[in-house]
């Protein structure tokens, strides 16, 4: 097993080894307590009592479970502002439980206490502008229980936004999943679902995904889907679909061959996921690249939970050995997660509770020809919110994950907004270009999920059709930032990295592709604290690019690859960074000794439709762009024979990672700010 799997679990290959304890039951996840406790970030003062981070004068006790049943004014206001804050935290949406406090296990409330708690925490949400939703009910010790989903309310052209990257190996059910839950009709085992879905011919016809496809599904106020394909051409009205639901789940589809990896580290890095759904097929098993997506899942710190599917036609005796090994795996060393069997709704509720704060992964197994435990994949869906929290008062910045040339409209940017607010015409500075120069644009259009709008936030992704740009002009890992930001280009960065997996020795002038949010270069590495680095060695590591200079940000998360891929890390410190370099000056060349036995790879391009880029002028999926650009890797071009696909090869689009950065200094509005080479220590 190589690269990130590598750090996984070595010792551990399918179908070998002593069987581990039995999964986790959710229920052992202590429920969220609502309004009425502790809180992460709350804080415990010395007498033991929580202080919730107030002052002490506005300290109130909220946390037993009678506190909504009459609060007095100020309790009131207490409560108010720790629900606002959870809101905040939960992205418009939270899971509050009423009759459940400080009380020991003595939870419960008799029915004339529950109602008048609910009546409050009604009002409470109507202050919000929130609506409160059942959940679940269930009797404890002293009374009842209830769960509740308290979401804002959006407006028709506004719903929450939650990206779900789904990888697995291939054939693990990863299409057909999508193409069931999208179009609400079952699979017949030979592939009809996801027949839907595919986007290239050569797809249609090897039945492999090569690219990265988005897909969505929409829930309603009440968490029922609203996905209707129309009953001709199966496809989807995106706008539709976003108009009637107060959540979009997107799904980016990433290819499960090995072949595609470099798109699949893309899907990951440069579409910043919220979570990912690892798919498993029950019969395979841990196969192929499953440790390698989850590994790379882990690397970027987004949170996963597994899908096991084909339970209609696995053993019974296998499905047990599948989830006997994908629990020791998710508990190695290299895990450290806690696996979780989701079985029924109530499980549900506690796996979604605590998905996002706690090391839990919860398992789900599904058919996608019964539909069996469908309903609790779609609810725990609904459930999850987006981690990308957002303030409209911070510089916007927008990463561009891909680029189109639309007919009637000229050019349109796709990506993922990371901050602020961007609105309809404003002028925002687009680059860096190979100058690292940054130009002023103005945002002629702007389409989220197909729908035109006229502002977008963090967190949502987004096309914008541009003014007077040329296509070409443009590629990935650009940014479109506010003028308030000053941004500047860096061709030099430190960086601290972990090898996960190579084959010899890493020794400075070594090269590989660095992915970093839509970044996708070719890097040198000039120095590094260590001689040499070895699998499974830290080592702060001094990189520059080769071909252009980016925005970067300190914290980033990056991924040092080559083949398959090598080594994760954290962005520590920007060095030569500049936006006006001479427009002959390259970077200091570098002879190129690579210590691995592959030929070294060009940086390269996939290509796709956005999804929002092709409806800016046109209706959906009339996409200017092209697949089959560059996926494939040499060393399966070498000849991995095992792993060919059946046929072509192809290009997909899209990918995320969680975009930590810090704002960079604001001052003037400046485009061409003075020659400069600065260094930049996060
Ligand atoms: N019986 C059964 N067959 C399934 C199930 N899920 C998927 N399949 C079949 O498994 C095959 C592979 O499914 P895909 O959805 O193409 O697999 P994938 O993970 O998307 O593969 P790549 O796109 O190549 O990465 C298809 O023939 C599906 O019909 C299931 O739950 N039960």
């Amino acid at each position: 097993m190589a690269s990130l799997a590598a750090g996984l679990e070595p010792g551990l290959t399918t179908g070998t080894g002593p069987l581990a304890d039995a999964l986790v039951p959710a229920s052992i996840f202590a429920p969220d307590r609502g309004g009425c406790g502790e809180e992460d970030g709350d804080e415990i003062d010395e007498d033991g009592e929580l202080t919730n981070g107030e002052p002490e004068d506005r300290r109130i006790d909220c946390s037993s479970k009678s506190a909504l049943v009459s609060p007095n004014g100020e309790q009131y206001d207490s409560l108010l502002r720790q629900l606002r804050d959870r809101m905040e935290e939960g992205c418009g949406e939270t899971i509050y439980v009423v009759g459940m406090g400080s009380d020991g296990g003595d939870w419960g409330l008799d029915e004339k206490d529950m109602e008048a708690s609910v009546a409050t925490v009604h009002s409470l949400c109507e202050q919000l502008d929130s609506d409160l939703i059942p959940l679940r009910e269930r009797t404890e010790a002293a009374g009842m229980v209830r769960d509740y989903l308290i979401r804002r309310r959006v407006g028709e052209l506004d719903f929450l936004e939650v990206r779900v990257a789904v990888v697995g190996n291939v054939d693990a059910g990863k299409s057909t999943l999508l193409g069931v839950l999208t179009h609400g009709e079952l699979d017949n085992g030979r592939g009809f679902a996801r027949q839907k879905l595919f986007r290239h011919k050569h797809e249609m016809e090897s039945g492999r995904t090569s690219s990265v496809g988005n897909d969505i599904l929409g829930f309603d106020q009440e968490g029922q889907v609203v996905n209707k394909p129309d009953s001709h051409g199966g496809s989807l009205d995106w706008t539709k679909i976003c108009e009637k639901s107060s959540k979009v789940i997107t799904f980016i589809d990433l290819a499960g061959h090995e072949k595609y990896l470099k798109t699949t580290v893309f899907g990951m890095t440069g579409h910043l996921p919220d979570f990912c759904m690892l798919m498993v097929g029950s019969n395979a098993g841990i196969v192929g690249m499953t440790k390698e997506h989850l590994g790379l899942a882990l690397a970027l710190n987004v949170p996963v939970f597994v899908v096991v599917t084909k339970i209609d036609m696995c053993p019974a005796n296998i499905l047990q050995e599948t989830l006997k090994l994908l629990q020791r795996l998710l508990k190695s060393p290299g895990c450290r997660k806690i696996p979780v069997l989701v079985q029924s709704k109530d499980d549900v509720i506690v796996a979604a509770s605590n998905f996002s704060s706690e090391r839990m992964c919860p398992i789900f197994q599904i058919s996608n020809v019964t539909g069996e435990n469908m309903d609790l994949l779609k609810m725990f869906l609904n459930l999850l919110s987006s981690r990308t929290s957002y303030r409209d008062d911070q510089p916007a910045e927008f990463q561009i994950d891909d680029t189109y040339s639309v007919p009637g409209v000229g050019t349109v940017v796709s990506g993922t907004t990371l901050r602020g607010l961007i609105r309809l015409n404003d002028t925002m500075l687009l680059g860096p270009d190979p100058l690292g120069t940054f130009i002023p644009i103005a945002v002629k259009s702007i389409h989220r999920k197909r729908m035109p709008v006229k502002e977008v936030r963090g967190g949502q992704t987004a096309s914008f059709a541009l003014k007077k740009i040329k296509r070409s002009t443009i590629r990935k890992g650009m940014v479109m930032v506010s003028p308030k930001l000053n941004p500047q280009a860096t061709w030099e960065f430190e960086a601290e990295i972990l090898v996960l997996h190579h084959p010899t020795t890493i020794s400075p002038r070594y090269q590989a592709m660095v992915h970093c949010g839509s970044i996708r270069q070719t890097a040198t590495i000039l120095s590094m604290n260590r001689d040499c680095l070895r699998t499974g060695d830290k080592a702060s590591v001094h990189f520059r690019f080769i071909k252009t200079p980016e925005y970067l940000h300190c914290d980033q998360r990056l991924v040092f690859r080559e083949g398959r891929t090598k080594a994760v890390g954290t962005i520590t410190k920007l060095l030569h960074s500049t936006n006006n370099m001479p427009s002959n000056s390259k970077p200091p060349q570098i002879k190129m000794q690579s210590t691995k036995k592959v030929p070294l790879r060009k940086e390269d391009g996939t290509m796709a439709t956005g999804d929002d880029a092709a409806t800016i002028a046109q209706p959906a999926g009339s996409s200017t762009s092209q697949p089959g650009e560059g996926d494939d890797d040499p060393q399966l071009k070498e000849g991995n024979k095992e792993n060919k696909p059946k046929s072509g090869g192809g290009g997909r689009r899209r990918g995320g990672q969680r975009h930590k950065g810090k704002g960079q200094n604001s001052s003037a509005n400046s485009m061409t700010a003075p020659s400069s080479t600065a260094t930049g220590n996060c």
